[in-house]
């Protein structure tokens, strides 16, 4: 849902080109005729929604999703869970972006296959569902899904006793030997490459005959925001979690109670449009932002002050205001490595250097989007040097060209707002953001130069 002033209901977002063959087309990313005055509704949230499949999935009676995101993710974790035993229904939602699911939990059954897609959460929650089922369950996902790391689940779950047969790769594809039931206990894991390993332990632990005991062996732990959204989503049906120590996560077995939960719009969805008000001037609002949120994107509102936003909390709705001056920022995102490819392209179009940290892990996302996003800023005259752990960028004057989106949908949003300042930026494969956001052009187009609104 789009509120803006400008209306151009006949906008094709992909211009004159013809729609017969399938290669995908480059998007002319819009640029705006002058300041930016929008209101953009976001759809649900990736990870709450997930999570919530997977725990209703689990839990012990029907529970419904309301305004859930429908998406690339969300349908692949639907799809997964139907496919171990869950009955999931739509039923007319009244959010405006589709129906609310109605998932009633059914006998966990294997001897069938999971399609992960590129979908973290999909490859790394639902493995610990299929060793709770009876059967073997194989699980594979995109050609680009078997480069992502999957070692601390398959290691993670082999010692809390579930059998396991891979190729030694620590990757996609496996399968799952399920028996009926996981012993649980304690179990050791280094999770420093993606906070998900823990959540895919954690999420499921409740229904292991002992719990969990996980503790993170790594030096580092990204996207602890994360963690803390599983531990709050359990709590919230009954769990008992303990945190012992600092990197130890003890969960208590017992039932998962059924629930009927609102899913909050993704506010890491909203960070693009809440960009595009630096980088254009003028200001973007988002109504439903909620007071309170485990969500990473949260992090949204003391993020962007550092640029030059003036942000706004008032009755729910966000708005972030600015003079299209943006200031170069030093900032460490470990904590929000799923913002930083919008930070990223923020920083590209400061009038001051930028040094983003404590995102290495991030090489590891849908793509290594450190090389990615230096890469596609610097094929248009950027100056971004790869850090270990990060990216330093030098003020540059960029010019347009193709910008590659890495089958990324972040990737693909970023070169968007790169768009809103340079003449002639075109986003190959903007398809890419079906994966968390289907309508992101329909949506982005709106609010820069009006459009019929989704
Ligand atoms: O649990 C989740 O829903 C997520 C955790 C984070 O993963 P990493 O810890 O791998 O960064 C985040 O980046 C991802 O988009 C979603
Ligand atoms: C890292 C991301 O996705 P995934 O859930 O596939 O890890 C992301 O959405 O930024």
């Amino acid at each position: 849902m789009l509120i803006s002033k400008y209306s151009q209901p006949d906008f094709n977002p992909f211009g004159d080109q013809s729609d017969e063959d399938e290669t995908p087309k480059n998007w002319p990313a819009p640029r705006p005729s002058g300041q930016l005055d929008a209101a953009v509704r976001i759809p649900g949230s990736k990870s709450l929604t997930n999570r919530e499949l997977v725990l209703s999935a689990l839990a012990d009676g029907p529970s419904r999703l309301r305004a859930p995101l429908h998406s690339r993710d969300s349908n692949l974790m639907v799809e997964a869970l139907r496919s171990l035993g869950a009955t999931i229904d739509e039923v007319p939602g009244d959010g405006g972006f589709g129906a609310d699911w109605l998932i009633t939990p059914g006998e966990l059954i294997g001897s069938t296959s999971i399609d992960c897609g590129l979908a973290g959460t999909v490859m790394r929650f639902v493995p610990s569902v299929a060793a709770l089922a009876l059967g073997p369950t194989s699980f594979d996902g995109d050609a680009s899904a078997r480069r992502r790391p999957m070692a601390a689940i398959i290691n993670g779950l082999r010692g809390l006793g579930v059998d396991i047969t891979d190729e030694g790769r620590g990757k996609l594809p496996f399968t799952i030997h399920g028996t009926g039931n996981v012993p649980g206990g304690r179990v050791e894991i280094d999770a420093s490459l993606s906070s998900q390993f823990v959540s895919g332990l954690a999420l499921t632990a409740a229904r292991f005959d002992e719990g969990a005991h996980i503790v993170h062996t790594g030096e580092r732990l990204p996207s602890i925001p994360h963690i803390e959204m599983t531990l709050d989503t359990l709590e919230a049906r009954g769990v008992v979690v303990e945190r012992p120590a600092e990197g130890e996560w003890r969960i208590q077995a017992g039932p998962i109670a059924a629930r009927d939960i609102a899913i909050e719009p993704d506010l890491s969805n909203a960070a693009p449009f809440l960009a595009a008000a630096l980088v254009a001037g003028g200001s973007v609002s988002i109504p439903g932002w909620p007071a309170q949120t485990t969500q990473v994107g949260d992090q949204l509102r003391h993020i962007l002050p550092h640029f030059g936003a003036t942000v706004t909390l008032d009755d729910g709705v966000l708005t972030v205001s600015a003079s299209g001056e943006i200031s170069g920022v030093t900032l460490d995102l470990s904590e929000a490595g799923e913002l930083a490819p919008a930070v990223v392209s923020l920083a590209a179009l400061a009038n001051g250097p930028s040094v983003i940290t404590g995102i290495g892990h991030i090489r590891h996302h849908e793509t290594d989007r450190l090389a990615a996003l230096a890469n596609e800023i610097n094929k248009l005259g950027g100056k971004v040097t790869e850090l270990e752990d990060g990216l330093s960028i030098e003020p540059a004057q960029l010019h347009g060209g193709e910008w590659l989106s890495y089958e990324d949908h972040r990737m693909a949003t970023s070169g968007a707002i790169i768009g809103l300042a340079v003449d002639g930026v075109e986003i190959n494969d903007v398809q890419t953001t079906s994966k968390t956001l289907p309508q992101f052009t329909e949506l982005w187009t709106a609010m820069v130069v009006g459009g019929p609104s989704v």
